[in-house]
């Protein structure tokens, strides 16, 4: 049982791991900061934290674990404003989509401190944004994947183990460039792939009118495309490297089936989509069971 959640960033992640962790009675108060006052108070006002703080060091003031739950950049910036206030008893995470970014802010901005640091990102999320969105059952039976580093310590590893298991996750652990690897590949490039479809009817001649007549395959292909910019802007550009690779793939693979198109070959063409169709069909969410 920890004494008082530190929540910086108080909207749908951080608000979704405030009402569990409470509804699990694994807290006892919740002290949140957000950079808006209006979405801290509001935060407030629907029962996702106790106590409202004008700062981030003030929401970390007496708290015995902080969850940063803000957009990827400003990461190294919180972590700099709270230093003062981690001691090798507190339990530090994260929730951001990449890792290897938030790893390199924390080495730089926490230096002795950065042991008390569990990197976490959960595998699971909206396409809206915002406290008003938050939900208790966010987390259950999703994978969260920790990337501990050399320096973190082993209690504080155990502690957050502990923390998402009881919230409902499977705990996976990955090195950070693994875990980026991996998300480029099935869902930063997802996400990029939504945008651009957008963008691409928005700056066509009939594109509005297309838009007008979609259907349900449009609309479950691009949901994703109703992220947030903000935060999906700094996904993009953090995890960059990795994500430039996976266009290179998808190029290919677009380029290979334009060219059976142009050519008529049906034949070719069907094979491809065969072997995507079988590995869609067989694909299954990872959906755990909580422990109790
Ligand atoms: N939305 C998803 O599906 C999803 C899934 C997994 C991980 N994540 C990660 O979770 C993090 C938060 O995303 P979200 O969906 O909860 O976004 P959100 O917009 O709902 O919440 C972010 C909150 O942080 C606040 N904020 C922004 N900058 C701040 C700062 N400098 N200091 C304090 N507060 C600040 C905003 O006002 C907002 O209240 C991001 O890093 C994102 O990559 C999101
Ligand atoms: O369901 C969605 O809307 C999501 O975008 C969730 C999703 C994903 O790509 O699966 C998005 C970003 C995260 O970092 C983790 C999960």
């Amino acid at each position: 049982m920890f004494e008082q959640l530190g929540l910086i960033g108080c909207g749908l992640m951080g608000g979704s791991f405030a009402l569990a962790l409470k509804r699990a009675g694994l807290v006892k108060r919740v002290v949140g900061y957000s950079k808006s006052p209006s979405t801290t108070s509001q935060a407030r006002q629907l029962g996702v934290i106790d106590v409202e703080a004008p700062s981030a060091l003030l929401a970390v003031a007496g708290a015995d674990i902080v969850l940063l739950a803000v957009p990827v950049s400003a990461t190294e910036a919180t972590f700099k404003s709270i230093k003062h206030l981690i001691t090798p008893q507190t339990l530090v995470m994260d929730v951001g989509s990449t890792k290897r970014d938030v790893v390199d802010a924390a080495r730089r901005a926490l230096r002795e401190q950065v042991g008390s640091f569990v990197p976490a990102h959960p595998i699971t999320g909206k396409e809206v944004s915002g406290v008003e969105h938050a939900d208790p059952d966010l987390y259950i039976g999703k994978h969260v994947i920790l990337t501990p580093i050399e320096r973190t310590m082993p209690r504080q590893i155990q502690q957050a183990t502990e923390v998402w298991t009881a919230l409902g996750c499977n705990v996976v652990q990955m090195t950070p460039e693994s875990h980026d690897a991996a998300f480029a590949a099935v869902s930063h490039l997802p996400h990029l792939i939504a945008f651009a479809m957008m963008q691409s009817l928005l700056t066509q001649p009939n594109g509005a009118e297309y838009l007008r007549l979609a259907g349900p395959g449009f609309r479950d292909f691009t949901r994703i495309a109703a992220s947030d910019p903000h935060m999906w802007r700094d996904i993009l550009v953090a995890n960059r490297e990795e994500l430039l690779t996976q266009t290179q793939h998808f190029r290919r693979a677009l380029e290979h089936l334009e060219q059976l198109i142009d050519r008529q070959d049906g034949d070719a063409l069907e094979d491809l989509i065969a072997q995507a169709s079988d590995a869609r069909a067989d694909w299954r969410m990872v959906s755990f069971k909580p422990q109790k």
